[in-house]
């Protein structure tokens, strides 16, 4: 018999293994609201424009293919780190910025995570109740202890601040806690910058660590400004904070792989101190990082015309997500007026929480072919005007 007779099978992945099932499906019907993946009204995955012509400007140079340092491409982590605090930021000139980057932003967590277990011992990170599902394994398998704050209040569809605020309030001191920067998956709702602040305010006090996990910059307002309002707010308070960025949604650089691990911190000594240790984490987790996404993302944010035209993209995505949105709720009041479907309005980014249970999640995927995650989860990125109607349609026959 083989030694790994013993190896258990592994359950499939809450997300990615409703896209298994979305593909083994021959129902004609299906629809694929799963992976938090953008498709565009024909519902096809996108190649966006400037991403093509960054690809033409680089295979123009012919360049090799050597390996990058450990830390990544030079002008791609000074772009993602203008991206996030904004080109010339004060942290950047004065040199208080590590900045590697990372097998997109989970590669970036990880390294994160594996930082938090060496560096700060003992600490415990909080994050949000519910989140994304792959941050409990990315610290849970760093064994780096976990625990859940208050987020989602499924009375209002909205945040629960008062619990958020008392969980943080009774972390102890030098905890960590996990924040999306915008566009919180899978709930769709952000703190307003009120609660921003004092967020801020409460991290500051107790002496909490933010780590901003910022994966969808420019998905939730459509600006990639506005989108960085978190993170540039608490480093503004003089809050030492670390982020995860991810160019997977916002550049649709899904499968390259493409993001960053970012330190904001105090002086410019720990800064360099800082980066010399997360450069010693990435070398024995994969040594140094994929050259060609980091090149197209280099090329899109360094270059003027280039950056306004994604912007212009950016917005598009957006966009499209929001109409879905706006005719979704529609057509679900017009099917069942009895229930309040504003919700599905107010969430912002790729994410609609529908409130459905995992039995009502059985009855959409099983005698309606819709692929959804069983949180409730939709993707609203899958949807266009065409589906509208038979998902609502769906919905209505799984909350009956
Ligand atoms: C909050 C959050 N952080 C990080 C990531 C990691 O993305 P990356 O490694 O590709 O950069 C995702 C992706 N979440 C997706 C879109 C896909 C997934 O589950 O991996 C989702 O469907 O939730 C995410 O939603």
């Amino acid at each position: 018999a083989s030694r790994f007779a013993d190896v258990a099978q592994a359950p499939p992945d809450p997300i990615l293994g409703v896209s298994e099932a979305f593909r083994a499906s021959t129902n004609p019907n299906k629809l694929n609201l799963g992976v938090g993946a953008y498709r565009d009204e024909d519902l096809k995955p996108v190649v966006l424009n400037v991403v093509k012509k960054a690809e033409g400007n680089i295979f123009s140079r012919n360049e090799n293919k050597e390996y990058l340092s450990i830390e990544g491409l030079e002008g791609f982590r000074r772009a993602t780190v203008d991206l996030l605090l904004g080109q010339g930021h004060p942290a950047i000139q004065e040199g208080r910025v590590a900045a590697i980057q990372s097998l997109s932003g989970t590669g970036s967590l990880r390294v994160g995570a594996a930082f938090i277990a060496r560096f700060l011992k003992g600490a415990t990170v909080y994050i949000s109740n519910p989140t994304w599902g792959n941050h409990r394994n990315i610290f849970g398998d760093e064994g780096v202890e976990w625990k859940h704050y208050r987020y989602f209040d499924a009375a209002t569809v909205g945040l629960d601040f008062k619990g958020l605020t008392e969980d943080l309030t009774a972390a102890p001191p030098g905890s960590v806690v996990l924040l999306h920067g915008c566009a919180h998956n899978p709930t769709g709702v952000d703190p307003t910058p009120e609660q921003w602040a004092a967020i801020a305010d409460l991290c500051k006090e107790r002496n909490l660590l933010p780590f901003f996990d910022v994966a969808y910059q420019g998905f939730a307002t459509g600006d990639l400004d506005k989108d960085a309002f978190a993170p540039r707010l608490f480093v503004e308070r003089g809050l030492e904070i670390l982020v995860s960025q991810s160019y997977s949604k916002n550049l649709g650089l899904y499968g390259e792989r493409v993001g960053a691990l970012v330190m904001v911190v105090q002086d410019k000594e720990s800064a360099t101190r800082c980066l010399s240790q997360l450069k010693r984490l990435a070398r024995a987790l994969y040594s140094n990082p994929p050259t060609h996404g980091a090149k197209i993302a280099a090329e899109v944010v360094n270059n003027k015309e280039l950056f306004d035209e994604w912007k212009v993209e950016m917005r598009g995505m957006a966009g499209r997500i929001e109409r879905v949105r706006g005719e979704l709720q529609a057509a679900l009041e017009a099917k069942c007026p009895q229930k309040d479907w504003s919700f599905i309005t107010r969430q912002i980014g790729m994410f609609s929480f529908t409130g459905l249970s995992p039995a009502q999640v059985d009855n959409m995927t099983n005698k309606h072919a819709v692929y959804m995650t069983r949180d409730g989860r939709i993707s609203l990125a899958g949807l266009n005007s065409a589906k509208v109607e038979y998902l609502a349609d769906a919905i209505v026959d799984s909350v009956r």
